[in-house]
């Protein structure tokens, strides 16, 4: 794959996309600034992947070293300057959806975004905890980023409920992530959770936010958000997050995590499909 491709973390950044979509789908509406929207959210999550490949050249040397900056199929001056363009991309986007709508929030959510993605890139990752959270969030915000540009307050409620259940299941892969790191994170001074604390503590912590999620998600169909077929299809997606939390607390070990990562995102996929099946 192009470099210039693989940097941008193509499957995150059309998943965040597919986010924006599935909100455009619940409050059924297709328009100029929903399709900027996508856009926005495609080109943020690209910023956000690069310039966080930028600052953690060191790192990724040793967890990552087949990724593009590592690998020196793109500089490192080269990858903070795409991640710059992105940032800009971004922006001009989330400028247009708030002059075409006359609703200057969703420019200053994107601002607001520039700054956390870049400051989460150059420090917040590497404190406990508060940087696994700070994705968790920005992932989270991206549904409500989609609400507030639609502006109904029906659509915004909703974009909040979804952008919670993001949230809550980002942060727990992210605390995984950081057990499969522990190795990288340790060479470069990282302060993540299971260095500080060990890989217990932190596996259990996210098992239990991964129990959170997965115990009040049926609630979106209960309080009408999503039909019945939301119900079914979102089943399987518990499964999965559950097995996911199960093997980490028994095992923390690189290749546990790894897979646990990996399962949580396909349960996160699932349940994009759950939210589709749920709309109609
Ligand atoms: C129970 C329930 C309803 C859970 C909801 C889970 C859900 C729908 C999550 C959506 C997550 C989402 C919108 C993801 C977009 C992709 C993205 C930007 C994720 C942030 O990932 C950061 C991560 O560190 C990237 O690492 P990697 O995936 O290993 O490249
Ligand atoms: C609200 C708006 C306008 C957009 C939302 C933008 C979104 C969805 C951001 C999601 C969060 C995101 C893309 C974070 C990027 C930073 C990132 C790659 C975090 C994980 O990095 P590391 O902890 O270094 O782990 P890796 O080993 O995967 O690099
Ligand atoms: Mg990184």
């Amino acid at each position: 794959m192009n470099p210039y491709i693989e940097i941008l973390r193509p499957g995150n950044a059309l998943m965040s996309a597919v986010a924006i979509i599935l909100v455009a789908i619940i409050d059924k509406t297709i328009s100029m600034p929903v399709i900027l929207t996508i856009l926005t959210v495609f080109f943020e999550t690209s910023a956000g992947n690069v310039i966080n490949d930028y600052f953690d050249y060191e790192i990724d040397l040793v967890n990552k070293p087949q990724r593009a900056i590592p690998s020196g199929k793109i500089s490192l001056k080269g990858g903070r300057n795409y991640g710059y363009l992105l940032f800009i991309l971004a922006t001009i986007c989330g400028f247009l959806i708030s002059y075409l709508t006359n609703n200057w929030i969703p420019f200053i959510i994107v601002l607001m975004s520039d700054v956390i993605l870049y400051l989460y890139a150059f420090k917040l990752k590497s404190t406990p905890l508060i940087g696994n959270f700070v994705v968790g969030f920005m992932t989270g915000f991206g549904f409500v980023f989609g609400g507030f540009t639609l502006n109904n307050p029906s659509i915004i409620q909703t974009s909040i409920y979804l952008g919670f259940f993001a949230f809550v299941m980002t942060a727990a892969r992210e605390i995984i992530k950081d057990i499969e790191d522990i190795e990288g994170d340790k060479s470069e001074g990282a302060k993540t959770l299971p260095i500080l604390i060990g890989t217990k503590i932190p596996s259990v912590l996210a098992f239990i936010l991964i129990i959170i999620d997965c115990a009040l998600c049926p609630l979106l169909y209960y309080i009408h958000v999503f039909g019945i077929y939301y119900l079914l299809v979102i089943t399987i997606g518990i499964t999965l997050f559950v097995y996911s939390g199960l093997i980490i607390i028994k095992n923390q070990d690189k290749n546990t995590a790894h897979n646990a990562s990996k399962y949580l995102k396909i349960g996160m996929l699932i349940t994009f499909v759950a939210f589709v099946c749920g709309s109609f």
